[in-house]
């Protein structure tokens, strides 16, 4: 299988005054195109940290972070932007659509910013919308969308630059059950489409969408649950 990220020996400490926190442990492991993989564990184990050194949102203190080929950690704050805009797909338990643009323009955002004239833009973005079912609703402002709605066109937002990584923070946190099953057959498919689907929950209703699950704990992480796991 084609790996889509992997850390090598990656770790990440913060620093305030005297006390360093480990919010990661160095850490090994490679996430894989067409998985999905859960990232599951306490409040405060380092999902988070994991989820952000794979996003390029932060640097690791020690170790390598990878995207295919290319080793992230050595690249200025410009480069990541730029992989963050073309090869990395965000998707929040917030949503994160902009409250003054509708469905499509939202959509249309990540081509813009990459340079894409609005035409094609557009193109795109109605391609993808369609396919998510979601055509009626291209003029709706978001606060005029149901939560599964939104969640739908945050998900073509993040998909619409075709990244070959989907990074979730509880995607389906804040849906009831129709629309989390809506939203996870989703990526469920889109990871069958080659890419690597990424997603840190505490909602045990996704366990069956897994292909593999990372338990972290205390800042460690493991294939296998940690003891504390097994008790409950
Ligand atoms: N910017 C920061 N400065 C200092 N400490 C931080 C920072 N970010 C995270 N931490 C600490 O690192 C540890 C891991 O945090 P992280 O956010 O990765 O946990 P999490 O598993 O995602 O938690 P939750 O499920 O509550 O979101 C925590 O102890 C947290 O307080």
């Amino acid at each position: 299988m084609e790996v889509a990220a992997r850390i090598e020996e990656a770790g990440k400490e913060y620093k305030t005054g005297d006390t360093t926190i480990v919010a990661l442990a160095p850490s090994t492991t490679v996430f894989n195109k067409g998985e999905v993989t859960l990232i599951v564990g306490p409040s405060g184990s380092g999902k988070t940290t994991l989820l952000s050194l794979l996003g390029c949102v932060i640097y690791p203190t020690t170790g390598n972070v990878w995207l295919g080929d290319t080793c992230v950690n050595h690249l200025s704050e410009a480069e990541l932007a730029k992989i963050r805009l073309n090869e990395i797909g965000f998707v929040f338990q917030g949503f994160n659509l902009l409250a003054p643009l509708n469905a499509l323009e939202n959509v249309m955002q990540p081509l813009l910013l990459k340079g894409e004239s609005r035409k094609v833009a557009k193109q795109k973005s109605l391609s993808i919308i369609r396919k998510f079912d979601m055509q009626s609703r291209v003029k709706n402002l978001p606060r005029n969308l149901s939560g599964g709605q939104q969640q739908r066109i945050a998900v073509a937002r993040a998909l619409v630059s075709d990244p070959k990584l989907i990074l979730c923070d509880e995607p389906t946190a804040s849906l009831d059950h129709k629309s989390a099953v809506l939203v996870m057959d989703m990526l469920k498919a889109l990871s069958r489409e080659d890419r690597a689907v990424i997603i840190v929950t505490h909602d045990t209703r996704l366990k069956k969408y897994a292909d593999r699950t990372i338990y972290v704990s205390e800042g460690k992480i493991s294939d296998t649950p940690f003891e504390e796991e097994f008790d409950h």
